[in-house]
């Protein structure tokens, strides 16, 4: 049980199937190849695959007509579209400035000279049967136009250059971070939840994090102070511990000290409480429950053919226990929504209304219709047929022979007086995405009956225990925390729980105070002496230091039970490197060397430098700034950070970066040897820095430069 889409119904495509796929490669899975985009994710086949499938299944449509979900007058509109790929979209990360300026360079640079190209003469090159050149286009309901959307065929990229420049650009701007890659629908729930920088957030079903990435984003950008940290805190949940690691890759991008990342049957998610008694209801929590899947048909061509009434028939079990446990674990005035990818009232409606029922009045689904008005969706059906593979079924009669639907499957005169019409359906041929489903509760009162306490049911026997003492409000406790293996059906075994080292609080005051006073933090803001923990053994001398919200330090100071399951937690912000040549009063932890932007930009762009001519290699480039040189002189040796000085706006606009904001911005890690320094990041990270100073980067050149700002695109 607990497998990752359920039973029975191995999914491919879709953003975090196709990940997974990736990411079982080794592939860098936020890393988008638009050469594969138009060839069918789901197939994987290459060139023309998504043409090679048949998009037609007559159950799939005898069912659907049966279940009325589609207006009527548009079934063969919503077939139409459901057999057209998907269009690429991506939201711009971030909210605020930074995010208005990248959208204005995109808007303005980038994608208003589409027509432009078709108007001079482009058009003519396309075949006739190909679809008509569209600028790029806002997604209508997203806020501040920070979420874009286009379709452009295979034949289309190659013969517009323009166009090939948009895919370059979304391709780094999404390995680099200023955009993310996410399906239109995918990006609804997050809006619903309404999340603030205080909420304890829990998404239960949460890899590979595209939703999380969101949640986390929301957690801080309610901060008005972008300096501040949230109270609160995220926990990403997933049965697939390998998809656990693909979140926690994919997440890192928000730089938040407030995720966790756990490694549960979200049915069986384990109530914290603290030895004080004190519990951790959660504010909003997120069950994007694993599903059939054919609302992403149109990215995932393979499930046209595979498609059956038993997929959702066979999750609907899991998914009503997912959800019934969510709302166990909600707070009183909390709220849940419940997503799926899926058109299938069996686990949308079906499953919506049983949790209405089995919750006696303790949930209420809420009527959303006054909210995202931009957002065309369909209300939910009151009624609807469960099937099998032997046809329809009624709930009185159930006629003779196999029968394989659960009575929570059945619509009926209570969950016909039910106002289901306030889930919402949203419909690809409606707005050109992919199909998707919502519904949105809030907790009233209590939950009828707790199900028995799955934590009992956790417990196995491997466990890594460790102390971490936390002053609390209630009493300063002193607790263990387990990071074990072996509960829960996880199968893994060994030794340890996935090799995972534990958490533990940084012990040693001095090791915070070298820290502190080096980089001159300000206690109040980053409170390390509270919230920084170590994954070393030996804690007095960690190796890497991680920060934690204030609030996921209680929450995992209160987990006396031993029941967390912990992947990661928290950010990663600072990691000791050891000097031959330390004087004993240095910092371990890295240094900052402040180089003019000139020598930032040299850097960048040569990878190394050395700090005097090497007579062997007379070609390697030197640092050219006196000052610059003598503070990396003068610096031990070991990782270092370059945090460049700005100059006048003059100078800035001299070295083409002229819209750069801060320098934190440009803040890159460095190696100091002997006689060079060298690059600590990737090229990646690099050329996107390179950016920032007007440097083209793009490996096709031609059109896709970007200047100035970061973002500003020619
Ligand atoms: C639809 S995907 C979630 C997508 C994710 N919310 C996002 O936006 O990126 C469903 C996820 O549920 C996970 N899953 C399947 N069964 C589960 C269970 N019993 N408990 C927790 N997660 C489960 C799968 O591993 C899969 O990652």
């Amino acid at each position: 049980m607990g497998g990752r889409g359920g039973r029975g119904f191995k999914r491919k495509g879709g953003d975090d199937r196709v990940l997974k796929r990736d990411f079982k490669k080794g592939k860098r899975d936020n890393v988008w190849d638009p050469s594969k985009e138009r060839g069918g994710r789901g197939g994987g086949n290459g060139a023309g695959a998504y043409a090679s499938y048949d998009k037609t299944n007559e159950k799939f449509e005898e069912y659907y007509k049966a279940q009325k979900i589609v207006p009527d007058g548009e079934w063969d509109d919503f077939m139409a579209s459901l057999r057209t790929p998907l269009p690429t979209s991506f939201r711009i990360n971030g909210s605020g400035k930074y995010a208005e300026d990248i959208r204005d360079q995109i808007e303005n640079k980038l994608f208003a000279k589409v027509p432009d190209v078709v108007d001079a003469g482009a058009a003519a090159e396309c075949e006739p049967t190909e679809p008509e050149v569209k600028p790029p286009t806002a997604v209508r309901w997203y806020p501040d136009r920070l979420a874009w959307q286009f379709n452009y065929s295979r034949q289309q990229l190659r013969r517009l250059p323009h166009l090939e420049s948009i895919h370059e650009f979304v391709k780094r701007a999404n390995e680099y971070g200023s955009i993310t890659r996410q399906e239109v629908v995918s990006m609804i729930p997050a809006f619903f939840l309404k999340i603030e920088p205080h909420h304890l957030v829990l998404d239960m079903c949460a890899a590979p994090g595209s939703k999380t990435f969101q949640l986390l984003e929301m957690l801080h950008g309610g901060l008005n102070d972008p300096q501040a940290l949230p109270e609160g805190f995220v926990v990403a949940n997933d049965v697939d511990i390998k998809r656990c690691n693909l979140l926690t890759h994919q997440t890192k991008r928000v730089n938040s000290p407030g995720l966790l990342v756990t490694n549960h049957e979200a049915q069986n998610f384990p109530e914290i409480k603290s030895m004080g008694g004190r519990t951790f209801p959660f504010d909003s929590i997120l069950c994007d429950v694993p599903c059939s899947g054919d609302g992403t048909m149109r990215k995932a061509p393979d499930i046209w053919p595979r498609w059956t009434v038993g997929n959702g028939n066979g999750l609907h079990p899991l998914q009503l226990k997912i959800a019934m446990r969510a709302a166990h674990l909600l707070k009183i005035g909390g709220r849940l929504v419940y997503s799926t990818c899926t058109f299938n009232p069996i686990e949308d409606e079906a499953v919506v209304a049983a949790m209405l029922k089995q919750s006696d009045g303790a949930l209420e689904l809420v009527d959303m219709s006054g909210e995202m008005p931009n957002l065309r969706r369909v209300p939910g059906v009151k009624t609807w047929q469960a099937w099998d593979k032997h046809g329809k079924h009624d709930a009185e009669g159930r006629p003779e022979g196999p029968f394989k639907c659960h009575p929570t499957m059945f619509s009926d005169a209570e969950s016909d007086a039910l106002p289901l019409e306030r889930c919402m359906r949203v419909l690809p041929h409606q707005d050109d995405t992919g199909g998707f489903f919502i519904a949105v509760f809030d907790k009233k009162r209590e939950m009828p009956a707790a199900p028995e306490d799955p934590n009992k049911k956790l417990r196995g026997p491997i466990t890594v225990r460790t102390e971490l003492t936390v002053d609390t409000a209630e009493q300063r406790v002193s607790v263990t925390l387990t990071l074990g293996g072996g509960r829960g059906g996880g199968g893994r075994g060994g030794g340890g729980y996935g090799g995972l080292d534990p958490i533990l609080p940084v012990v040693d005051p001095g090791v915070i105070d070298s820290i502190t006073t080096t980089y001159g933090i300000d206690r109040e803001k980053l409170p390390l002496h509270k919230n920084a923990v170590t994954r070393t053994a030996d804690n007095s001398r960690p190796k890497r230091v991680y920060m934690l919200s204030n609030g996921l330090r209680e929450y995992l100071a209160a987990d006396v039970r031993e029941n967390l399951k912990v992947i990661a937690a928290g950010l990663k912000i600072f990691e000791r490197q050891e000097h031959k040549d330390s004087a004993g009063d240095t910092c371990d932890y890295r240094l900052i060397i402040r180089p003019t932007l000139a020598e930032l930009k040299l850097i960048l762009q040569k990878r190394s430098l050395q700090l005097a001519p090497d007579p062997e290699r007379p070609d390697k480039p030197l640092f050219t700034d006196d000052a610059t040189r003598a503070e990396v002189t003068s610096a031990v040796a070991g990782s270092c950070v370059f945090l460049p000085r700005l100059g006048t706006a003059e100078e800035r606009a001299a070295l083409g970066a002229g819209g750069v904001l801060a320098p934190e911005e440009l803040a890159i890690a460095c190696w100091k040897g002997k006689s060079s320094v060298n690059l600590l990041v990737s090229k990646v990270e690099t050329d996107h820095m390179l950016e920032k100073f007007g440097v083209d980067v793009s490996a096709a050149g031609g059109g896709g430069s970007v200047q100035g700002g970061g973002m500003e695109v020619n």
